[in-house]
């Protein structure tokens, strides 16, 4: 019987590997199979997931490396580190972030940088130093980048982040298009709500969680499991034809109810 590919034996970094989504992910990419590199800037919380993952699935699964994104030069010894501790990098997931909610008329010129800092260039030094060793070394590798579904509906609140988010989603397409005939395969995931990391403080509020659940057609949060499954899938060689995409899983949110909801009070509708 022929099986999926998946991520069985891949070396997999997971950025914003100490958080609510990194850690998640990296737990179900090493179930799946991958040994992975949790890095970050907060040696504690990595090398508490790592503990976690060792607990679970045994010793030699996840590593934790400390790494700034927005510094080059630790992003560059964060490989190094990764291609030690993996044996050999496959794969690359961008999932650090940061962002605080903001009217966009009062974020400071520093604010709007320091979000921009972290995710558009944080994303592109660590695949350009990634990817660049897989383009110098003639071999290929995967790169899944986190977006969300307001990369390209906006995002009222967050301006930076919205902004950050629109122009990974433009690295995706370009390098997915620029590296894709050298087997460097680029491509995305853009998850909903889920109640974990930076949203974890919205969804534990049972008002709050109520009015996000309602605005969503599969009447429900997602879960972290959810999205590393589709990263899993853009990370492993049955992807292997797929460029440039981005896999929303959002259960219909971004598309909306549209009228579905008023549906039986519409005149004229016979039922
Ligand atoms: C939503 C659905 C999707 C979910 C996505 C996520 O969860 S993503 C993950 C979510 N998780 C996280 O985001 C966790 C990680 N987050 C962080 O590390 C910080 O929030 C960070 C992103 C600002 C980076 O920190 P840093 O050390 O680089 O920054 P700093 O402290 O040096 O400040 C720089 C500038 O920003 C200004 N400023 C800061 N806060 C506020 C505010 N509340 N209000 C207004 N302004 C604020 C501050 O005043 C300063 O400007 P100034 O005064 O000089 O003109
Ligand atoms: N939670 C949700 O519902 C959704 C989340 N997402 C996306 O999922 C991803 C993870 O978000 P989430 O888990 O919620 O948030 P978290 O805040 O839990 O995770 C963000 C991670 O990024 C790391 N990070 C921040 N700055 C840097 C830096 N300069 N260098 C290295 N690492 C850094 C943080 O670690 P440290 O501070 O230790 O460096 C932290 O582990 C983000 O890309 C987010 O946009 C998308 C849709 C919905």
């Amino acid at each position: 019987m022929a099986t999926l590919s998946g991520v069985d034996g891949k070396g997999i970094i997971v950025t914003g590997g100490g958080g609510g989504l990194g850690s998640a992910m990296a737990a179900e990419l090493c179930r799946l199979g991958a040994r992975v590199v949790v890095c970050g800037r907060t040696e504690e919380t990595l090398g508490q997931v790592a503990e976690a993952i060792g607990a679970e699935l045994g010793d030699g699964r996840a590593f934790a490396v400390t790494v700034d994104v927005r510094d080059p030069a630790s992003v560059a010894a964060m490989a190094d580190r990764a291609t030690e501790l993996l044996g050999a990098v496959d794969g690359l997931v961008n999932n650090a972030s940061g962002l605080f909610p903001v009217k966009a008329e009062e974020l400071t010129p520093n604010g709007f940088d320091s979000v921009i800092k972290i995710v558009l260039n944080g994303t592109w030094h660590c695949t350009a130093e990634v990817a660049g060793r897989w383009l110098r070394a003639g071999r290929g590798g995967a790169v899944v980048n986190v977006l969300t579904p307001y990369a390209w509906m906006g995002a009222p609140g967050i301006v930076h982040n919205a902004s950050a988010k629109g122009g990974v989603l433009a690295m995706t397409r370009t390098l997915g298009a620029e590296w894709a005939g050298r087997g460097v395969r680029v491509n995305a995931v853009a998850p909903g709500w889920m109640p974990v990391g930076g949203t974890d403080f919205l969804a534990g509020d049972p008002r709050v969680r109520r009015r996000l659940i309602e605005a969503i057609p599969a009447g429900r949060l997602l879960r972290a499991e959810e999205t590393a499954r589709a990263t899993a899938y853009l990370l492993s060689d049955d992807a292997s034809y797929v460029v440039g995409e981005v896999l929303t899983i959002d259960g219909g949110h971004h598309l909306s109810k549209g009228l579905y909801e008023f549906l039986d009070e519409l005149p004229g509708r016979v039922s």
